[in-house]
């Protein structure tokens, strides 16, 4: 038996995470006219500043992800264990209405009765009382879906609700890149260029920037608003997103020979684009060079172009050229130190991030960094 009302108790302690919320000072909430409301810088932030460290107010464990109602079980036992003043923390984000549905109601409302969930009196919820609580709880699922962040990639530690993070608007063209570090437990924000004073600080929610006009709108319909951001409203830039795209696919193809089979196999696009798949190791390197060179035109200095970065790294030192492999991968660790600061152990320990990558190379080299002959086996990453 799960008590529903214990936040009675929780208050007399206090609020656990007020306090917590780290803007360092340099931001704030204020109205954007057509996003609602916005994240702004108050003075000049230069690049690769830390601008928040955030910890959850409400997180779950990683799910399949594939239908959020999975999700709806531990979201419910999660707000049961929240203070609350987190459930008013929570109640204050933004909702978008069109996630509040019977059908979650009915699902949260059966999920009360199956727990016996029990009022402050120690009395189980029915009739108007498991109503409201169930209406209630579905407000607060669907203020979830909206503002909720991946915890890690795809998702491996979770989602939760980052109470600043979630006032922050979508841009095709961010200025921020988020991410969640594991050894601290804590979601970071930097800047991925200079952001000016009274500037809107501004991440982006979808899986890539090399991406269409049109596969941005249907990924942003996915969280159910309109895109309204500098990148969509000016179609001058079109030509260059489509091209991203396609030098995207094509690296990807090359890199996963397999998926490329299946794809020929399922996908009009895969074999629209087949005939200029890069033939080989060479083709490659070109096809990541001149997205690199794309990304950094229009500014998208974040986590993708560290990745291209090391594309070209990786290509440079199949084809030989230790000194090239080098310079691209101290390009993607300055990259990587801008969008998620130092405190990267964890990428060490895994053998992942532009560190790892570059002890590796200077290694080979012999710790000079100079090119030369290669040392020892070649693992490419
Ligand atoms: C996580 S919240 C962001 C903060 C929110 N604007 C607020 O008032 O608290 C996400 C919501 O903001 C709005 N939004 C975010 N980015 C947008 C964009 N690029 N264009 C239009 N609306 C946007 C949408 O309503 C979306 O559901």
């Amino acid at each position: 038996m799960v008590l529903a009302c214990s936040a009675i108790e929780f208050e007399a302690m206090g609020p656990r995470s007020a306090a917590l919320d780290q803007g360092h000072g340099m931001t704030e909430i204020r109205s954007t006219g057509s996003m609602g409301n916005g994240l702004f810088a108050t003075k000049h932030i230069p690049r690769a500043t830390q601008v928040l460290d955030e910890v959850p107010v409400l997180a779950i464990p990683a799910s399949s992800e594939l239908d959020p109602d999975d999700d709806i079980p531990a979201f419910c036992t999660a707000l049961q264990h929240l203070f609350r003043t987190e459930w008013k923390r929570l109640d204050d984000l933004h909702c978008n209405t069109a996630l509040i549905t019977p059908a979650r109601r009915a699902t949260i409302r059966q999920w009360y009765k199956d727990k016996g969930i029990t009022d402050n009196n120690g009395d189980t919820l029915k009739g108007k009382k498991l109503q409201d609580a169930a209406k209630a709880t579905t407000k607060r699922f669907a203020i979830f879906l909206t503002n909720r962040v991946q915890m890690g990639a795809q998702g491996l530690y979770g989602s939760g609700v980052f109470p600043l993070y979630s006032r922050i608007n979508h841009s095709c063209v961010p200025n921020v890149h988020n991410a969640y570090n594991p050894g601290t437990q804590r979601l970071t924000l930097y800047s991925i260029r200079d952001i000016g004073a009274g500037e809107q600080i501004t991440t982006s929610y979808i899986s890539s920037a090399c991406r269409t006009r049109q596969q941005r709108r249907e990924e942003t319909e996915n969280w159910g608003f309109v895109c309204s951001c500098l990148a969509c409203t000016d179609t001058s830039i079109d030509l260059l997103r489509q091209r991203m795209f396609e030098l995207d696919q094509r690296l990807a193809a090359y890199e996963s020979p397999w998926q490329r089979r299946m794809d020929l196999r399922t996908s009009p696009l895969a074999r629209m684009l087949a005939p200029a798949m890069p033939s080989s190791v060479k083709g490659a390197l070109q096809d990541a060079e001149q997205l690199a060179e794309l990304l950094k035109r229009q500014g998208l200095e974040g986590m993708e172009l560290c990745k291209t970065y090391r594309e070209c790294s990786k290509y440079s030192l199949k084809l030989g050229s230790t000194e090239k492999a080098m310079y691209y991968a101290r390009k993607e660790l300055d990259i990587e130190r801008c969008c998620i600061g130092t405190e990267t152990a964890h990428l060490q320990k895994d053998m992942e991030g532009a560190e790892y990558w570059l002890a590796h190379l200077e290694h080979l080299c012999g710790g000079t960094g100079n090119s030369g002959e290669v040392k020892g086996e070649l693992i490419i990453v």
